[in-house]
């Protein structure tokens, strides 16, 4: 029995015969047995002190996150996971740096000998769902330590002072468990930097961080990993040595890496001959660990949906563009002149991506998904770290060509191009104020010069976006028949995939030249 249940069983026997006493005090016509005051005092005030005991303990308010009240174990929480590296697919280099902090937990007195201290905090930082708790959980299961999970957000409370006790006793718990791995998911809820603004709820919480972290010794074996999608908001006391003074990024995986997510992913997945995991590695270019592994259950339930005992590569295609383009509308209300639109703005898209091979056009739809009427769906052929001059502008042409399709077939305009506006524009803003790509020289322009030269900046961004939409007009015009085959066919289809669009474009086939 545990201790909750060994004192709320004694309370209330106590309460009972308590309640016993003072009736046979009142009564005593009663006769409930002649028992001495002072013995009947002795009960009642071993009552108290056990009623007291009890509200202190287990009736206090919820002064700690989550995981400092949780008394059973839950996957999150799970006090000591039995996750390891063999988890977590890729990031190899990673697993590498870790490796060292992994040692200094196991063998502690190896460094302490050489007078080495024990790293305190770790910082990961990068976009989301890319595996970051699962990492550190991991470095929890290969050292055989407590995981303690702590969100940022959950020290964050209306009232000054909750959030820095919540801090308090978070530590408390991991030197009582050493060795403790402490995560801090999304650690920017306290750790912004403190003159952004003024809060005095939050600075409390941060400098109670900050105590703690300087606080314990190396003979705590207490290792704390905090998670960011935004290491630039972060206040610089944090990251100061002694503090989270490693940094890991952690991105989203490359093709070799989403083959490996994939596969421990489909481990347990019974799968058809169809399916080949290098190549819906291939398909999946810029998705996160979390989006694979949401395709792989996807794929999964979507052939249990149709009854079948083996997932085939049509299930998994399914599920990719499921988690690319949002779920399917059903019985969507377009009208047909919107439907003509869609086509044709798709269409547009289609041509020009395909024209100047930005990417690789892998199906084009006008069923409704998510906010989108019409999408397409395309990867790059290969996993892509530099881009040049000519390709960005390629990608703002293919971009910006479903707005022009438009304008050339219907003499007008819609307001289905603001996502495309929003993309083109950020490249274009990137080619001129990161990358040095513009007549302005080779400079980065950070946010003061950028309020300064508002002006001359925006007109550099324009004359981009101008000259990328004038040359997506220019293919469309002399490619206006491929654009009204591919939307008539799509109006009428709705899909098109890629082996579809390659014997459309096989029809019209023609030595070209649209270098910009
Ligand atoms: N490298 C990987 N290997 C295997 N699975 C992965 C990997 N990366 C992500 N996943 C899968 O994605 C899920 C979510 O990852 P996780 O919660 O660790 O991401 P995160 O970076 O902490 O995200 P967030 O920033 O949103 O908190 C994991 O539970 C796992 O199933
Ligand atoms: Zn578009």
């Amino acid at each position: 029995m545990n201790k909750k249940r060994l004192s709320s069983l004694l309370l209330i026997i106590g309460l009972i015969i308590s309640t016993i006493l003072i009736f046979d005090l009142c009564f005593p016509s009663l006769n409930l047995g002649k028992i001495k005051l002072k013995y009947k005092i002795i009960v009642w005030s071993m009552t108290i002190v056990l009623f007291i005991y009890y509200i202190k303990n287990y009736l206090k308010p919820q002064l700690a996150p989550s995981v400092l009240n949780s008394e059973k174990d839950n996957s999150r929480n799970n006090n000591k996971p039995d996750t390891s590296f063999k988890d977590v697919a890729g990031l190899e280099e990673i697993k590498e740096e870790l490796q060292e902090t992994i040692d200094f937990i196991n063998n502690p007195s190896k460094y302490k000998k050489m007078g080495a201290k024990i790293p305190k905090g770790i910082l990961f930082y990068g976009p989301p769902g890319t595996g970051k708790t699962l990492l550190a959980k991991a470095v929890a299961g290969e050292t055989c330590s407590t995981f303690l999970y702590a969100s940022g957000s959950e020290f964050v409370e209306k009232y000054v002072g909750v959030g820095a006790k919540r801090v308090r006793t978070l530590f408390e718990k991991a030197k009582k468990d050493a060795p403790t791995i402490i995560f801090i998911d999304e650690i920017d809820a306290i750790g912004t930097k403190r003159n952004m603004e003024s809060n005095n709820e939050k600075d409390q919480t941060l400098n109670q961080l900050l105590v703690e972290m300087d606080g314990f010794n190396t003979d705590d074996t207490v290792v704390i990993i905090g998670a960011t999608n935004r290491l630039d908001l972060l206040d610089e006391a944090l990251l100061r040595p002694g503090r989270f003074d490693r940094h890991i990024y952690i991105g989203n995986p490359n093709m070799k890496a989403r083959e490996q997510i994939l596969k421990v992913h489909t481990k347990n997945k019974p799968l058809d001959r169809t399916v080949n995991i290098k190549n819906i590695a291939k398909k999946t270019h810029g998705l996160s660990g979390a989006d694979l592994a949401n395709i792989a259950n996807e794929a999964a339930i979507i052939a249990v949906r149709k009854n079948k005992n083996k997932i085939s590569i049509e299930d998994f295609d399914a599920a990719i563009e499921r988690v690319l383009a949002g779920l399917e509308v059903k019985n969507p209300t377009v009208l047909l002149k919107e439907k003509k639109t869609v086509s044709i703005h798709e269409a547009g898209h289609a041509v020009v991506s395909k024209i100047l091979e930005t990417d690789m056009v892998q199906k084009i739809s006008i069923v409704p998904r998510g906010h989108a009427l019409g999408y397409v769906l395309k990867f790059p052929d290969e996993d892509r770290y530099l881009l040049t001059k000519q390709e960005l502008m390629n990608k703002i042409s293919a971009l910006l060509a479903g707005r022009a399709a438009e304008q050339l077939i219907f003499n007008e305009i819609t307001t289905g191009a603001k996502d495309d506006l929003d993309k083109a524009t950020h490249i274009a803003k990137e080619m001129v104020c990161s990358y040095g790509m513009s007549p302005l020289g080779q400079m980065s322009l950070d946010e003061y010069h950028i309020k300064y030269s508002y002006d001359i900046i925006r007109d550099e961004i324009k004359k981009i976006l101008d000259t990328g939409y004038k040359n997506a007009l220019e293919i469309l015009k002399e490619n206006k028949n491929v654009l009204n085959h591919i939307a008539n066919i799509l109006l009428e289809k709705e899909t098109i995939n890629f082996d579809e669009l390659e014997e459309i474009f096989n029809l019209y086939k023609k030595p070209m030249d649209y270098a910009t």
